[in-house]
């Protein structure tokens, strides 16, 4: 038996299945880590926040593609990226025409600091050239587009996660599916892909998992499970 690494994990397309829902079968998993889990997502920091709330593990999260890492042993919350930058690539998106793509209501970029995110049923185009303006970038995770420095990562914000925890990007586990995750692919000492992963994700990978979405995540963790 070897000793568990610490984990950094990526939500949607790895813990959920494919309706993106949480698989209740990774909860267990996450709650008897023998190491710290960093839950690393696209999505807005109430997400992740919550997660590690139900899931009854402490709060390690890292948000909006690595624009906010917030560690509890710490109190670490750490900041990336620029909010009002990205809405102005969003303003002049939507004032060409475009739509965000969510509803009215929008839960998606409503707590969203660092960047923002569009439905991925909107022109990519159009994005693209006005984020290229900016010196903004988009990035397709499967799940949106976001609109964010190109600076800001997941694998820089495991850098902040790990030296809050005592640890080396390098001492981590990585799991993860799509471009998203590539830079914490790139710094995690072992970088698993589920099966459902983009191309980004399967070559930055150092394996690959027979099963997709959380089959594949249970199928990755197998020899660290209690
Ligand atoms: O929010 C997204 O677009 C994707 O989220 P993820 O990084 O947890 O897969
Ligand atoms: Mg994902």
């Amino acid at each position: 038996m070897t000793d568990t690494p610490p984990l950094a994990v990526d939500v949607d397309g790895t813990l959920t299945d494919g309706q993106q829902a949480v698989d209740p079968r990774v909860l267990p998993v996450l709650r008897n880590w023998d190491a710290p889990v960093v839950v690393a997502t696209g999505k807005s920091l109430p997400y992740p926040v919550a997660l590690c709330q139900f899931a009854g593990i402490p709060t390690r999260v890292i948000a909006e593609n690595g624009g906010v890492t917030a560690i509890a042993d710490t109190d670490a919350i750490v900041y990336d990226g620029d909010r009002e930058a990205a809405q102005a690539v969003l303003d002049e998106y939507v004032a060409a025409g475009h739509s965000p793509g969510w509803r009215e209501t929008d839960f998606v970029n409503r707590w969203r600091e660092t960047e923002v995110a569009v439905a991925r049923e909107q022109p990519l185009e159009p994005l693209e050239d006005i984020a290229a303006d900016h010196g903004l970038e988009v990035v397709d995770t499967g799940y949106a587009y976001h609109v964010k420095d190109p600076e800001m990562s997941k694998g820089n914000a495991l850098r902040t996660a790990a030296s809050e925890l005592g640890f080396d990007p390098a001492d981590f586990l990585a799991v993860g599916d799509s471009a998203n995750d590539v830079s914490t692919f790139a710094i995690a000492g072992e970088a698993i892909a589920v099966r459902n992963a983009d191309d980004a994700a399967l070559a930055a990978a150092d394996r690959v998992t027979d099963a997709s979405y959380a089959d594949g995540f249970l199928e990755a963790v197998e020899e660290y499970r209690e």
